[in-house]
Protein backbone atom coordinates (compact mmCIF):
# COMPACT_ATOMS: atom_id res chain seq x y z
CA UNK A 1 0.00 0.00 0.00
CA UNK A 2 1.24 2.97 -0.93
CA UNK A 3 0.69 6.38 1.07
CA UNK A 4 1.69 10.05 0.65
CA UNK A 5 3.03 11.72 3.88
CA UNK A 6 3.39 15.37 4.20
CA UNK A 7 5.23 16.44 7.37
CA UNK A 8 5.45 19.61 8.80
CA UNK A 9 7.63 20.15 11.48
CA UNK A 10 7.81 22.89 14.14
CA UNK A 11 10.27 22.79 17.03
CA UNK A 12 9.98 25.00 19.50
CA UNK A 13 12.21 28.26 19.80
CA UNK A 14 13.31 27.56 23.04
CA UNK A 15 14.44 23.56 22.72
CA UNK A 16 17.31 22.60 24.14
CA UNK A 17 19.90 22.68 21.36
CA UNK A 18 21.20 19.36 22.68
CA UNK A 19 17.95 17.80 22.56
CA UNK A 20 17.13 19.66 19.08
CA UNK A 21 20.43 17.91 17.35
CA UNK A 22 19.84 14.81 19.01
CA UNK A 23 16.45 14.81 18.06
CA UNK A 24 17.61 15.34 14.24
CA UNK A 25 20.07 12.86 14.78
CA UNK A 26 17.96 10.25 15.17
CA UNK A 27 15.26 11.17 13.04
CA UNK A 28 17.58 10.62 9.92
CA UNK A 29 18.88 7.14 11.73
CA UNK A 30 15.39 6.18 11.93
CA UNK A 31 14.40 7.51 8.32
CA UNK A 32 17.75 6.00 6.61
CA UNK A 33 16.79 2.46 8.25
CA UNK A 34 13.16 2.87 6.75
CA UNK A 35 14.31 3.82 3.33
CA UNK A 36 16.86 1.20 3.28
CA UNK A 37 14.18 -1.15 4.01
CA UNK A 38 11.93 -0.20 1.03
CA UNK A 39 9.72 1.25 3.25
CA UNK A 40 10.29 4.99 2.68
CA UNK A 41 11.18 4.90 -1.02
CA UNK A 42 10.92 8.92 -1.54
CA UNK A 43 11.67 12.08 0.70
CA UNK A 44 11.71 15.25 -0.62
CA UNK A 45 12.16 18.83 1.09
CA UNK A 46 9.13 21.20 0.26
CA UNK A 47 10.75 24.24 -0.81
CA UNK A 48 11.11 26.85 1.09
CA UNK A 49 9.22 24.93 4.43
CA UNK A 50 10.50 23.08 7.13
CA UNK A 51 8.35 20.22 5.60
CA UNK A 52 9.19 17.07 3.79
CA UNK A 53 6.95 15.03 1.37
CA UNK A 54 7.33 11.32 1.49
CA UNK A 55 5.88 7.87 -0.29
CA UNK A 56 5.67 5.46 2.49
CA UNK A 57 5.54 1.35 0.89
CA UNK A 58 3.96 -0.44 3.55
CA UNK A 59 1.74 -3.63 4.35
CA UNK A 60 -1.43 -1.69 6.22
CA UNK A 61 -2.62 1.49 8.22
CA UNK A 62 -1.00 -0.06 11.44
CA UNK A 63 1.90 -0.47 9.96
CA UNK A 64 1.89 3.51 8.99
CA UNK A 65 0.75 4.54 12.02
CA UNK A 66 3.84 3.01 13.93
CA UNK A 67 5.78 4.38 11.82
CA UNK A 68 4.83 8.09 12.13
CA UNK A 69 4.35 7.40 15.70
CA UNK A 70 8.19 6.20 16.10
CA UNK A 71 9.68 9.32 14.78
CA UNK A 72 11.91 11.04 16.95
CA UNK A 73 10.51 14.32 15.34
CA UNK A 74 6.49 13.26 15.79
CA UNK A 75 6.02 15.40 18.85
CA UNK A 76 7.05 18.34 16.69
CA UNK A 77 5.07 17.39 13.40
CA UNK A 78 1.91 18.06 11.65
CA UNK A 79 1.19 14.79 9.60
CA UNK A 80 -1.13 14.71 6.78
CA UNK A 81 -1.59 11.53 4.87
CA UNK A 82 -2.69 10.28 1.98
CA UNK A 83 -3.76 7.08 0.20
CA UNK A 84 -2.56 6.46 -2.92
CA UNK A 85 -4.19 4.67 -5.63
CA UNK A 86 -2.80 3.77 -9.74
CA UNK A 87 -3.96 6.49 -12.18
CA UNK A 88 -5.69 5.39 -15.04
CA UNK A 89 -3.18 7.07 -17.49
CA UNK A 90 -0.11 5.86 -15.90
CA UNK A 91 1.68 5.02 -18.87
CA UNK A 92 3.43 2.45 -16.11
CA UNK A 93 0.72 0.63 -15.04
O1 LIG B 1 13.41 17.45 8.18
C1 LIG B 1 12.32 16.84 8.02
O2 LIG B 1 11.61 17.00 7.04
C2 LIG B 1 11.89 15.82 9.03
C3 LIG B 1 12.49 14.52 8.71
C4 LIG B 1 11.84 13.38 8.40
C5 LIG B 1 12.83 12.35 8.17
C6 LIG B 1 14.06 13.08 8.40
O3 LIG B 1 15.20 12.63 8.36
O4 LIG B 1 13.82 14.38 8.71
Amino acid sequence: MLFAVKMDVDLPADLDPEVKADTIAREKAYSQKLQRSGKWPHIWRCVGQYSNLSVFDVESNDELHDILWGLPLFPYMSIEVTPLAVHPSDINA
